[in-house]
């Protein structure tokens, strides 16, 4: 029986091992625009494989769940890192999950964690992770990946039970 994830906040060292935060980090900066605006890089390591040329840039409207939310379905993307940036959002629930050896999600060992509404997520490439959701109002994120544009882009799996976090 697996229990109740209980969720912690996507700071850069919790979420290392599944990717980053997309916020102002430690990267080089440097000023712009006549010096009104700074430009941040190296946000997050983004990765594709050569056999995913397309770049794609999409955007999520998602409609509010209820709660209790009943995670069912654990998906990845093994030709692409895949960043998620709010555009008009509240604080979002963030799972994800590490492969077993036979690339399957290890869902005993699946972490929750809590995004603020003024930072995105960036999975890393192959990272099992929760199809974004919202809860309490609609929701609207710009997402980014570069696909195959075929059935290699997403691996899906059904969870035998269904996992459940603590709030949501
Ligand atoms: N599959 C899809 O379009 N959405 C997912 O990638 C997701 O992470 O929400």
């Amino acid at each position: 029986m697996t229990p109740t994830l209980r969720p912690r906040s996507l700071t850069a060292a919790a979420f290392a091992p599944f990717g980053a935060p997309i916020a102002i980090g430690s990267g080089p900066s440097r000023p712009v625009n006549g010096g009104r605006a700074t430009r941040h890089d190296d946000i997050v390591a983004l990765d594709r494989a050569e056999d995913a040329p397309e770049a794609r840039l999409a955007l999520y409207r998602i409609a509010p769940s209820p709660r209790p939310f009943a995670i069912d379905v654990l998906e990845r993307h093994p030709r692409s890192s895949q960043s998620f940036t709010p555009i008009v959002a509240r604080d979002y629930l963030v799972v994800v999950a590490p492969s077993g050896p036979d690339g399957a999600p290890l869902v005993a060992k699946a972490q929750a964690f809590v995004a603020p509404a003024t930072t995105g997520v960036h999975y890393a490439r192959g990272v099992w992770h929760l199809p974004l959701v919202a809860f309490d109002a609609e929701a609207l994120f710009a997402m980014w990946m570069w696909e195959a544009g075929d059935g290699r882009d997403t691996e899906e799996v059904r969870l035998g039970e269904p996992l459940f976090v603590e709030g949501f």
